[in-house]
């Protein structure tokens, strides 16, 4: 846990950097501190690792208040990884991952099996990569030896500093996905610093918008984005703040129609009369394991003989509940689907159309703003027209 409780921090110039921050980032919470250059930012992370000394306020890791913590060893308690990495260039891969572990006192077997563990879960092969120089790998590889070798003492806390800053934007997101699967499994207590709102939103479970050494808002992405708390913080977001909360709002159950549903064994004809009785164009097909199968329209089950099995469809399309409701989107296009479907593990919970996904949409992007409920949406279709 890392506590702020008033802190400022003003420069021998004069300069206001951080001006009374107070905020706190649970255990195992990552917490992302965003906002244009210059806003304090950086200033806030060095602080905890007392890289600099705050000039008045008190900040607390797991409890303790670190002015009363020898700073050497309250940095190796800290994971901290920078954009520039800082590699030992003469060292090895595994060397360079193993130096906190060394630096502790570990024995280097330990801290080399450490060093080995830690670089296989950021996906560099310790066989591959163990024995390279940092110069004969990629920015991306460099920037993933920078996290495991944050990770190598096991902090409970980890400050990063713009650490995917330096690489292209396809490595970077890859880079990100990296380390949410990494930090799902980890669980540190992170304090994440970017310039980048979609950076900020996709990492973070709540995020710190800064202004000028202040924070404008501390929440949730899909309230910060929803709901900005300050015309500073709307602006911040972006006009298209709607379009960036796709990403974090996920696709409830409450958001799925429930179409009729047959199984593979059942006869044409009870299928046949399943979808007349409810007027549908076409039924969902589940196995005997309720598992998905496909479907079935409803001019294949008008068949006098045979069952669900001969006329059954695959369906590629699905998702699972809580994806994002961007990815519904994008699936939605990539197979060119008029539905998709939503498991929770195997089991089947309905489908998103068109028309769910985009009530879903309206109610991510406005509801929190306006306060508006899910029934009060009015769907207009070309129909309707
Ligand atoms: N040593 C210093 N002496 C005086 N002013 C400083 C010093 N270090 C930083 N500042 C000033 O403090 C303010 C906050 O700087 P900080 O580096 O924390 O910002 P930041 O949000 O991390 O910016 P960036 O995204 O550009 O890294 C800036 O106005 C900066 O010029």
């Amino acid at each position: 846990m890392i506590r702020f409780e008033h802190v400022t921090k003003r420069y021998a110039d004069g300069t206001t950097a951080v001006d009374d921050l107070s905020f706190e980032v649970a255990e195992g919470e990552l917490v992302t501190l965003v906002g244009p250059s210059g806003c304090g930012k950086t200033t806030t992370m060095k602080m905890v690792n007392r890289l600099i000394e705050p000039t008045s306020g008190r900040i607390l890791v797991d409890g303790e208040d670190i002015a009363e913590a020898d700073p050497v060893a309250l940095r190796r308690r800290i994971g901290y990884v920078i954009q520039q990495v800082g590699l030992f260039p003469h060292k090895t891969v595994l060397e360079n991952t193993s130096t906190v572990p060394h630096l502790l006192g570990w024995q280097r077997k330990k801290g080399r099996e450490r060093a080995a563990e830690l670089l296989d879960l950021v996906g560099l092969a310790p066989s591959v990569y163990g024995d390279r120089y940092p110069d004969q790998l990629s920015g991306g590889q460099r920037q993933r030896v920078g996290v495991a070798r944050a990770l190598a003492a096991d902090p409970p806390v980890l400050l990063m500093d713009e650490p995917f800053g330096a690489v292209d934007p396809v490595v970077r997101e890859h880079l990100q996905t990296e380390f949410l699967r990494l930090q799902s499994q980890v669980r540190k207590t992170v304090l994440f610093v970017t310039h980048d709102i979609e950076e900020a939103v996709r990492l973070g479970d709540r995020i710190a918008v800064y202004g000028s050494g202040r924070v404008e808002q501390f929440d949730t992405p899909a309230t910060v984005l929803g709901a900005p708390a300050t015309p500073y913080v709307a602006d911040f977001v972006g006009a298209d703040r709607g379009l960036k909360r796709l990403s974090v709002t996920p696709i409830e159950p409450g958001d799925l129609e429930q179409p009729p549903v047959v199984h593979l064994d059942d006869p044409l004809p009870k299928a046949a009369a399943r979808l007349a009785s409810e007027g549908a164009r076409w039924a969902v097909v589940l196995d005997d394991a309720e598992r998905l199968h496909g479907w079935i329209p409803a001019d294949a089950a008008d068949g006098p003989k045979g069952t669900v099995r001969d006329q059954a469809r695959r369906m590629e399309a699905w998702l699972p509940v809580g994806a994002p409701l961007k990815q519904a989107f994008s699936t939605m296009l990539q197979h060119d689907a008029g539905w998709i479907a939503v498991l929770d593990d195997d089991r089947f919970l309905g489908v998103l159309t068109p028309a769910r996904l985009h009530e879903a949409l309206r109610r991510s992007i406005d509801a929190d703003a306006g306060g508006i409920a899910r029934g009060d949406v009015q769907l207009q279709t070309v129909a309707d027209v």
